[in-house]
């Protein structure tokens, strides 16, 4: 087989790859042959959902204590008979643009702000089971002065994002209240809590 795990683990090889969509993102599945640790040869589709990496911030002010996040309209959380309207941290696709690049593109965007020097976190895979996507994280700091936009997105790509600067206290009490449903938003609010603002 082609390629073996690192451990000594599952080898695998691609038989066949066969493009099932190709509009928005590119939908694949692809036929793997895969030797388990027992020796088991098997035969799997598995389909992969690839629309590139993409990147996300955090701004947070430590002055108020603060973080701006954003609140937009997602069509699959309405598909899955959910309330659409996420509380999100601000994000988007790489579109082959570097991650801090594309961050502070964002940032300007999605939520009005210069950012000063973005720090990355970490690069995390949000769902492996199905989405090729790696997810860049990134935090900044920003002031009072610097949140003055009600409002952000691109109005030509159909984004309307009310930006929400607000207590992280409060931002933290909506995850446990299930108001605040979204991963990477969820993963920064935890982090800044812990590492960014931790309580004296
Ligand atoms: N035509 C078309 N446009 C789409 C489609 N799906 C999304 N779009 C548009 O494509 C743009 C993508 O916006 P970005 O800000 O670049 O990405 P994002 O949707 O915010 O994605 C970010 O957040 C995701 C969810 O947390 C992340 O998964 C992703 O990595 C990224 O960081 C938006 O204007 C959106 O309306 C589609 O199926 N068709
Ligand atoms: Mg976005």
């Amino acid at each position: 087989m082609a390629m073996t795990g690192p451990r000594g683990d599952t080898a695998w090889e691609v038989l066949e790859t066969r493009l099932l969509s190709d509009n928005w993102a590119r939908l694949t599945t692809s036929l793997l042959r895969v030797r388990l640790r027992d020796g088991t040869v098997q035969e799997q589709w598995r389909e992969a959902y690839d629309r590139g990496d993409g990147a996300c911030i955090l701004p947070f002010d430590p002055v108020r204590r603060h973080v701006l996040l954003g609140r937009q309209f997602r069509w699959p959380a309405a598909q899955n008979g959910d309330d659409p309207f996420l509380v999100e941290a601000a994000a988007g696709l790489l579109d082959d643009a570097a991650p801090e690049a594309r961050i502070r593109a964002e940032a300007q965007e999605e939520l009005g702000l210069t950012l000063d020097v973005p720090r990355f976190l970490f690069s995390l895979y949000m769902s492996p089971g199905s989405v090729t996507e790696r997810l860049h994280f990134f935090s900044a700091t920003y002031g009072a002065t610097d949140a003055q936009a009600r409002f952000g997105g691109l109005r030509e790509e159909g984004e309307e994002i009310e930006i929400m600067d607000i207590p992280l206290k409060e931002a933290l009490t909506m995850i446990e209240d299930g108001t605040i449903r979204d991963a990477k938003t969820v993963i920064l609010l935890q982090y800044a809590a812990l590492h960014l603002m931790p309580e004296d």
